[in-house]
């Protein structure tokens, strides 16, 4: 695979930025790699591991001189980068994101960033429930989405050149409208990662009344739905306050389902029980049937654990 871009610069180096440079390295998509993250413990693990050719201490020393900057940090933290770099990155360069949601990363970033330079949004659905710059693998990425969200203007060399860096990485990518992004992922992530939290405070409270029973017992449904549970509290605290309207609106259907089942458990109303786990279950295996089943491979790195951020 040729090189993409000459010098890419990461803003933040934990599990998606380490597991880009990984990718990277392994494709030849870029000949140099520059990185920074806000704690030192996270630098000094870059330097110790060669994450990046160059570990600098502030993200606008990061971005000299770099073709593309990718901004790999909790979404309550974009806009801030934004305007650090914002003077500093060098004309016709391409800054990207990773961002879980897309149309805050959009606002807070925009206003940040000269009109020289070419901003296409990212996103890769990809990821595990591990943090940190010792928790990303290069193979996160293969045969896994990654939209992008450029607006009308957006130059479109500066996307195709994306879409390339990011294809060659195995990722399958596409470009979609931001808010449509933002609707679409509340129900395929961001809601289930919030039930998940949710049943896992349940059973503490069940667990202090049952002394522990619940975590002792806890059966493979238990561990299977709540893995994501294990996932970093700022970035998901990041998501849901700032993808507000949709998380609600799709919360208040959920609700509605909820209830409707738990009144059927109440009136014994077996058939609607049947009728309605028959229907889920064709959808269920349907995604598995067509192969979107594309639960993070675990390549090992279940034991792996990085430093908080
Ligand atoms: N984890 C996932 O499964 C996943 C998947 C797709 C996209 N994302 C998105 O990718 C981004 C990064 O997530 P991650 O899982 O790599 O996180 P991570 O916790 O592994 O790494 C975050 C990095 O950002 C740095 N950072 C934190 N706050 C900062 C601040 N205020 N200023 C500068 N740097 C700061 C940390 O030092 C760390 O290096 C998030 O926006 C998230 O929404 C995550
Ligand atoms: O597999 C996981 O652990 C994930 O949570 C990955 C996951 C997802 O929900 O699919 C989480 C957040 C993202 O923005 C993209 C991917």
């Amino acid at each position: 695979m040729s090189q993409l871009y000459k010098r890419v610069a990461f803003i933040g180096l934990g599990l998606i930025a380490s597991s880009m440079i990984h990718a990277i390295r392994r494709h030849g998509l870029a000949a140099e790699i520059t990185g920074t993250a806000r704690s030192a413990e996270t630098r000094a693990i870059a330097v110790e591991d060669k994450l990046c050719d160059i570990v600098t201490e502030t993200a606008a020393e990061a971005v000299a001189g770099a073709d593309l900057v990718v901004l790999c940090v909790p979404i309550g933290a974009m806009g801030a980068v934004a305007e650090e770099i914002g003077p500093h990155l060098a004309p016709g360069a391409t800054v990207t994101d990773v961002g879980s949601v897309k149309r805050a990363v959009i606002e807070a970033v925009t206003p940040h960033l000269p009109a020289h330079v070419h901003f296409v949004p990212g996103h890769p659905i990809a990821g595990t429930e591990h943090s940190g710059p010792r928790s990303g693998f290069a193979e996160l990425f293969e045969n896994r989405y990654l939209l992008l969200v450029p607006d009308a203007g957006t130059d479109r060399a500066a996307v195709a050149r994306l879409r390339a860096f990011w294809e060659g990485m195995g990722a399958l990518v596409e470009e979609m409208d931001a808010d449509h992004h933002d609707l679409v992922l509340v129900v395929t992530s961001h809601a289930p990662h919030l039930i998940a939290y949710t049943m896992v405070g349940v059973a503490d409270d069940l667990g202090r009344v049952t002394d522990s029973e619940v975590i002792k017992y806890s059966a493979a449904g238990f561990r299977d739905f709540t893995r994501i549970a294990a996932s970093d509290p700022t970035m998901w605290r990041d998501v849901f306050l700032n993808n507000k309207e949709a998380t609600l609106e799709i919360l208040g259907r959920f609700t509605e389902e909820l209830f409707a089942l738990q009144r059927a458990i109440r009136t014994g109303d077996g058939a609607m029980l049947h009728d309605y786990f028959t229907r889920t279950r064709a959808i269920r295996r349907g995604i598995v049937e067509a192969g979107q089943d594309t639960a993070a491979p675990d390549f090992g790195r279940a034991a792996v654990k990085g430093p908080a951020e």
